[in-house]
């Protein structure tokens, strides 16, 4: 039996890719396409906004279609009625809006305990495994003599509304974990001083359609590794968010992350 997915957000930049991914994999079904009321482009097919032509499907607001998972790429007002969404359907849940604030997080927190939810900054199998890596090297290199400076720089789309991305701020989190560092900073200007190690600075670039980059420098005296990570278009994004959503129908309620859907 397929899945049975509904998308909020659906007439977004990633809802559109979830649309047009949705509708060719035979293994799901794409049951609803939710929207915000005050889109321009409400009410109407979500497979010609996205592209593909006419699925039959509407941007609405609600439905009393069942469905066993939903994906969330909005705004976190969005992210707040798709948590609410999922519990009203005991459905799975696919969070991967970022920015939100400590009440969308405590929320998506209490929903998981009682239905499956996936929650990720990126869906993407390379950013994952980027992020695996760069636990490696904060671990490795967290007694080097000299020190090693972390600083996070990442890239995305001139529409992008939060700063630093999710992204970076995980792989900040995850890297300050093993080398025990607790001051996180942003960007740098005027007379700071000289570096302190024990800081993880983060630097957005916003231009043009960029679609997301992150290079994550370990600076040390004398040698650096940097390592980047690129996405060419959303469709690595769309088709993790995919993939989870046919990973959590059906388990047992818990916070899941992209590290157990793609098996990392
Ligand atoms: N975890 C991941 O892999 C990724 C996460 N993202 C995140 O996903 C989010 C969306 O990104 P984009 O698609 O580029 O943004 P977008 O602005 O193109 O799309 C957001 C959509 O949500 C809709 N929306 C607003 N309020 C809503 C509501 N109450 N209910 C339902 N829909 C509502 C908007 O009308 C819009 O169509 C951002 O937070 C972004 O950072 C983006 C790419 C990858
Ligand atoms: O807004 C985007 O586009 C993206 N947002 C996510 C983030 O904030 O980490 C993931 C990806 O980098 C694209």
């Amino acid at each position: 039996m397929p899945t049975k997915v509904a998308i909020n957000g659906a007439a977004g930049r990633m809802g559109q890719r979830l649309v047009a991914l949705g509708c060719q994999d035979e293994s799901l079904e794409l049951v609803a396409c939710f929207e915000y009321t005050g889109h321009p482009k409400f009410g109407k097919d979500a497979g010609e906004v996205a592209g593909v032509g006419e699925l039959g499907l509407h941007l609405i607001e609600k439905t009393d279609e069942p469905y066993d998972a939903i994906i969330d790429f909005s705004v976190p007002e969005g992210a707040h009625a798709a948590v609410e969404r999922a519990v009203a359907a005991k459905a799975a849940l696919v969070m991967a809006t970022t920015g939100l604030e400590d009440e969308h997080k405590a929320k998506i927190r209490e929903a998981a305990n009682v239905i499956p939810v996936v929650w990720a900054p990126s869906m993407s199998t390379t950013v994952n495994l980027t992020m695996k890596l760069c636990e490696i090297a904060g671990e490795a290199l967290k007694d080097i003599p000299g020190g090693a400076d972390v600083e996070i720089l990442e890239r995305h789309h001139r529409f992008k509304e939060d700063s630093p991305s999710g992204t970076a701020l995980r792989f900040g989190e995850l890297i300050a974990d093993k080398m025990g560092i607790t001051r996180h900073i942003h960007g740098r200007e005027g007379r700071p001083g000289a570096r302190p190690h024990d800081e993880i600075a983060y630097h957005a670039i916003r231009t043009g359609d960029n679609p997301g980059e992150h290079t994550i420098i370990f600076g040390l005296l004398g040698e650096t590794i940097e390592l980047t990570v690129r996405a060419s278009n959303r469709d690595c994004y769309a088709s993790g968010a995919l993939q989870a959503a046919k990973f959590a129908a059906g388990k047992k309620p818990g916070l899941y992350n992209m590290n157990d859907v793609l098996g990392l």
